[in-house]
């Protein structure tokens, strides 16, 4: 069969088999017809099947997650863990605690995980999971209860070769925590199970820093490429949580201002650059709206209820960092009416399928999230080679390996492209140079 149609009815059959999963099958679409020029080199691939049996998940788990209130009442929320590919190693991702969770989401991530995670080099497989729990406004108690109740029931499925959790949006420090607390107690000390910890108790230096950071490598090998740098650029952050805070500081170090931030209620608007220690303090440390950075910074602007994407300001870069399909097709519009040459998701999937379009269109050079914020993923497989050899790397060396995966990364996605023609087609250079790799996998171990 050749190559295109072979494409087309793997996307026929998976809309009609996952219907109405709307995240899980812009990410598919997104996908597939970006591989069909490996297939057609590599016909092999077609006799074997392989986008039919890759795209189907290896396993779903779903459970129900019962917990108390501070009240005494009973709660109940659904959790999830998706255990998408293990051709390359164990599977390998987040966990997400936000209202907006449900199956589509959870494949949707657990999908571009598989890609993402081939591309770090590292011998990590694809997973997600996560809960439609809502942390905000909930007591450490509570939040304590809840994950004490997803563990016992996760445990049973993960272990340190077999599924490593970590932290996504609403998991953070705080909840690694108990998560790992409860896993210790019932399964008994073993560090590597879940990596984002606590650096007390073998978490890694830098991980914390590690996607922001990582965003900002892979612009600034993109930008040495043509002898520029991150000096004197002005750039847009969106969010401000782990992703947002460490993209916002290493950009700022190396020269840039960082011109906006936001959360779920609006965003700010400081044109002398971002105070990221600030930002640390109401969002780090006292779980705080984004609206207070103004009252401490007069000269900023809080817009309420607003998108960083509809504001009009003159910029360079734009580094989405909050969550998916916050920047749609009029929103790019917009991006490139104000001079954005660079868009690098910090975020799983920010953009839209059309907004895509509208930036490709536009010659802008657009870095997909499985590329460019694989920095925390990497690290996280840094993590628990350290957590194997029981031993603990200095923040420099980790920082100075994933400045290395970043550049690797970020070469891999330029050179694939460039190989079939395609320059600065990153979204094909990612999943080609992601895809090969697990394909090759899983065709050597059997398909099995
Ligand atoms: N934490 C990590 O290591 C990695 C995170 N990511 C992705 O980066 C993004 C941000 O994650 P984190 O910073 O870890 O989470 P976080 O929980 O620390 O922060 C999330 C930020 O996004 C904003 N946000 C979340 N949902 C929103 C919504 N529906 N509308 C508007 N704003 C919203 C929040 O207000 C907050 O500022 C997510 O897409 C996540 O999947 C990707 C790779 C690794
Ligand atoms: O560090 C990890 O294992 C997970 C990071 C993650 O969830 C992601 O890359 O989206």
């Amino acid at each position: 069969m050749e190559a295109k149609q072979y494409v087309e009815e793997m996307q026929k059959k998976i809309h009609e088999n996952d219907r109405g999963q709307v995240e899980y099958l812009q990410a598919v679409d997104e996908f597939l017809p970006s591989v069909e020029v490996f297939l057609k080199e590599n016909p092999a691939f077609i006799e074997a099947n392989i986008l039919g049996i890759l795209i189907e998940p290896e396993r779903i788990l779903q459970f129900r997650v019962p917990w108390q209130d501070d009240k005494g009442n009973w709660r109940v929320n659904r959790g999830y863990r998706v255990q998408y590919n293990s051709a390359i190693g164990p599977y390998k991702g987040g966990l997400r605690f936000h209202p907006s969770v449900n199956l589509s989401v959870m494949k949707f991530l657990a999908f571009e995980q598989i890609f993402k995670n081939s591309l770090t080099g590292l011998p990590i497989g694809g997973g997600k999971g996560g809960s439609d729990f809502d942390p905000k406004g909930k007591s450490d108690a509570e939040v304590m209860r809840f994950c004490q109740s997803f563990m016992t029931e996760l445990q049973k499925h993960i272990g340190p070769s077999t599924d490593v959790p970590a932290g996504d949006i609403g998991v953070g420090g705080r909840e690694i925590g108990y998560l790992y607390g409860m896993y210790k107690r019932l399964r008994n000390y073993d560090a590597g199970v879940l990596t984002g910890k606590p650096l007390g108790y073998w978490g890694s230096q830098a991980r914390t820093e590690a996607t922001g950071y990582g965003c900002v490598y892979f612009v600034k090998h993109l930008l040495n490429d043509s002898n520029d740098s991150f000096a004197g650029k002005k750039v847009v952050v969106s969010g401000s949580g782990n992703v947002s805070i460490y993209a916002i500081e290493k950009a700022q170090e190396l020269g840039a201002t960082v011109l906006t931030c936001s959360d779920s209620t609006g965003f700010i608007y400081d044109p002398d650059g971002i105070d990221v220690e600030l930002v640390k303090e109401l969002k780090e440390k006292n779980r705080e709206r984004i609206s207070k950075y103004v009252e401490t910074r007069t000269g900023a602007t809080y817009y309420d209820g607003q998108s960083v994407w509809d504001f009009k300001v003159s910029y360079d870069i734009a580094l989405p960092c909050a969550t998916q399909n916050e920047i749609n097709e009029d929103q790019a519009k917009i991006l490139v009416e104000n001079g954005g040459k660079i868009v690098a998701e910090g975020a799983n999937m920010p953009c839209t399928l059309e907004a895509v379009h509208v930036l490709d269109e536009a010659g802008v050079y657009y870095c997909p999230g499985k590329a460019a914020n694989a920095g925390g993923v990497a690290v996280s497989a840094l993590e628990m080679s350290q957590n194997a050899e029981r031993l603990s790397w200095s923040f420099e060396k980790v920082d100075g390996m994933l400045d290395d995966i970043m550049k690797n990364i970020y070469e891999t996605c330029r050179d694939t492209a460039n190989r079939y023609d395609a320059a600065n087609n990153f979204v094909l250079g990612a999943n080609v140079a992601g895809f090969e790799k697990v394909a090759n996998a899983m065709i050597s171990q059997g398909l099995v």
